[in-house]
């Protein structure tokens, strides 16, 4: 990472980022905007060394937001206010106070701090840690960084190390110096325990904190692994008794996001009690997915997909999340929230709403966020008379036995929690217009995967129908975007086998990452945490989304809860329940994946 200086040249510039140029006045060292007059950052920024980085490809902003930040000295006046109010203030009283050095020279180092509350948990473990690692790797973490870890659990920082080093992993395609880069990032582990609703705590960890920022710039970074009713306890603690007086201070926050309207509206509440709505980053990771990224590149960036991108040519859309396992161990946590709210009512819609939203203004995190609010806002409310909700139930299958979910020890003997669901939502603004968004999740499937399939309708006046029979949906084409395992995007076409008659196949256009690209993709928690350090929000999710999100789903979730509705059994390991595809004739739909096994070249 690029050590910023307030005096920079005149070629960084980004939307919502002044230009900085100081200015002598009365004592301190006013910071006054320039005109925004340069297009890109990246095209001029960007050392060497930041451009052989091709994973942390948006460095160069990224660095173009360091600057903002480190003239953002002035406690009280975030990184991202720097960024929004274009203007900031440094005093020289402050400015020469953060030098390392303590020489009185004005130094604009700055520095990151990484908290992992609830460090010990599962989380943590299996995505946090490693992504951080991951990061440090690739060369995407600042210079100065170090990475804390909080949890009640006794531990010194050895044992953290230890902990943290058996799920590290190096990335296949590159395992040089891989041993080495471990134990140097293990070195810039920490950890603190210390209770979660503890102010004079988070005052200890605070000032370990202040340690290691040895005076530059801090910003701090805290990642809220922990169950969420302690989330509002943790931001009032971290608010109170450990923000960065100088530098931002900024807190990821997991989901659950409530569990209804009314729940996530006075989580909501409570959190902006401690904290603005600019430092609350409600991570999705599905949103960190590459395939997910890549949805509106795909959108708007090829004109053969946005002029298709509407009722015109659209039959419906599908929505597909299977896991081949059960909650195995999250039984507990799975219980009291469900399918719908675990993977619908967030990953699921937030696709949803990335694939069907006008196209923004910008790519600016604001005008994407508008318009994925605009398209929620849109979105009918979900009725029960078009959801269908399923239970697993045991299974042998090859002298094994596969548990049903009751049998998890977490899980009530009598629990009514779906854990496969499939619903049809609808749009109702001009261009989505009666065409049925179709979902579908659940666990202990038969496979794992998470794909969009659009259904495009039928060619009108199709001279080769009769090559079709009687079954016109075979010859309709189908866009599939296959979000994991094995990223692809493949469209199914028609075409003639070669040779003399005249017959029709069926084939894929394929782009399958791996035969196209030779890095291993990066986790979406990768990309999230990198996100939220550079301060850029466009994947993460604003209050008023939450919202929106929330009032379709909640109606649904109390009818359901209040009727106790039983849930289809179905056997760990099949397609789920036969009621899904009922629900999808209703609507003229066959789902995509009723047949398909995963498509690899
Ligand atoms: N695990 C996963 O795959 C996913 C998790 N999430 C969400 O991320 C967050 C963290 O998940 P996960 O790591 O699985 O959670 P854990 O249940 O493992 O909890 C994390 C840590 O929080 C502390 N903790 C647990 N229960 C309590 C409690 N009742 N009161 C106070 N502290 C408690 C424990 O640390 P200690 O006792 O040391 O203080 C624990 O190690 C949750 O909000 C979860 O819903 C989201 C997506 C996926
Ligand atoms: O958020 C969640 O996601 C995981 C699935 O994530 P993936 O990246 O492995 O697809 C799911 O297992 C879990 O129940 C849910 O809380």
């Amino acid at each position: 990472m690029a050590i910023a200086r307030p005096a920079m040249p005149a070629v960084m510039r980004s939307p919502g980022i002044a230009q900085i140029q100081p200015q002598k006045q009365q004592g301190s060292l006013r910071m006054t905007p320039m005109p925004l007059t340069m297009p890109s950052v990246r095209r001029r920024c960007g050392s060497k060394e930041e451009r052989s980085r091709q994973v942390c490809g948006d460095l160069c902003l990224c660095m173009a937001k360091e600057v903002a930040a480190a003239v953002s000295v002035h406690s009280g006046i975030s990184k991202g206010q720097a960024q929004n109010q274009n203007s900031v203030l440094i005093t020289q009283e402050d400015a020469k106070s953060t030098s390392p050095a303590g020489d009185g020279a004005i130094s604009t180092e700055s520095t990151v701090t990484i908290t992992v509350v609830g460090a010990s948990g599962d989380l943590a473990k299996k995505k946090i840690f490693p992504a951080l690692f991951a990061l440090y790797y690739e060369g995407c973490l600042p210079k100065h960084f170090t990475v804390f870890g909080y949890a009640r659990s006794k531990m010194t920082d050895e044992e953290l190390r230890n902990m943290i080093s058996a799920t590290l992993t190096c990335r296949i395609d590159q395992r040089e110096n891989c041993g080495d880069k471990m134990d140097k990032f293990l070195q810039r582990c920490f950890y603190h325990s210390g209770q979660y609703n503890s102010e004079v705590c988070f005052g200890q960890l605070s000032k370990k904190l202040e340690e290691h920022e040895a005076g530059r710039l801090a910003n701090r970074l805290f990642y809220l692994s922990i169950p969420p009713d302690i989330f509002v306890d943790v931001a009032r603690c971290a608010s109170h008794s450990a923000t960065s007086l100088r530098g931002w201070t900024r807190v990821i926050v997991e989901k659950p996001f409530g569990r209804d309207s009314q729940s996530s509206a006075e989580l909501t509440r409570g959190l902006k009690q401690h904290l603005k709505e600019e430092q609350i980053y409600r991570i999705d990771h599905y949103l960190g997915k590459e395939l997910v990224e890549n949805l509106s590149v795909l959108r708007f960036s090829n004109l053969v997909f946005e002029p298709l991108w509407s009722r015109q040519y659209i039959r419906n859309v599908q929505l597909i999340f299977s896991e081949d396992f059960g909650t195995e161990g999250r039984g507990g946590y799975f219980d009291s929230y469900g399918i719908i709210r675990d993977i619908m009512q967030n990953h699921l819609l937030q696709i949803l709403a990335l694939f069907a939203m006008e196209p923004p203004v910008s790519l600016d995190a604001e005008d994407i966020r508008n318009e994925k609010v605009k398209v929620l806002r849109s979105m009918r409310v979900i009725s029960s008379e078009d959801v269908v909700v399923g239970q697993y139930k045991s299974h042998t299958r090859g002298g094994i036995k596969y548990p049903g979910y009751t049998e998890d020890k977490t899980v009530p003997n009598n629990s009514l929690t779906p854990t496969f669901a499939a619903a049809a939502l609808f749009i109702d603004n001009a261009r989505w217009d009666g065409v049925p968004f179709l979902m579908k999740a659940g666990k202990a499937l038969h496979t794992k995967r998470a794909e969009i399939r659009v259904q495009f309708r039928h060619v009108p006046g199709n001279l080769y129908k009769r090559n079709f029979g009687s079954d016109l949906d075979l010859a309709t084409n189908e866009l599939v975007i296959r979000v994991q395992p094995d990223e692809a995007i493949y469209l199914k076409i028609n075409n003639k086998v070669p040779g003399l008659g005249m017959r029709l196949d069926r084939s894929n256009l394929h782009l399958h990452y791996a035969a196209r690209y030779d890095r291993e993709i990066p986790d979406a928690y990768e990309r999230l945490i990198l996100d939220a350090i550079e301060g850029e929000r466009r994947l993460f999710i604003r209050s008023d989304e939450l919202d929106a999100a929330w009032a379709l789903f909640t109606p649904l979730l109390n009818e359901l809860e209040s009727n106790k509705v039983a849930p289809e059994f179905y056997p760990y390991g099949s397609r789920g329940p036969v009621g899904a595809y009922y629900l999808a004739a209703k609507y003229n739909v066959r789902w995509g994946d009723a047949n398909s096994e995963l498509t690899t070249v």
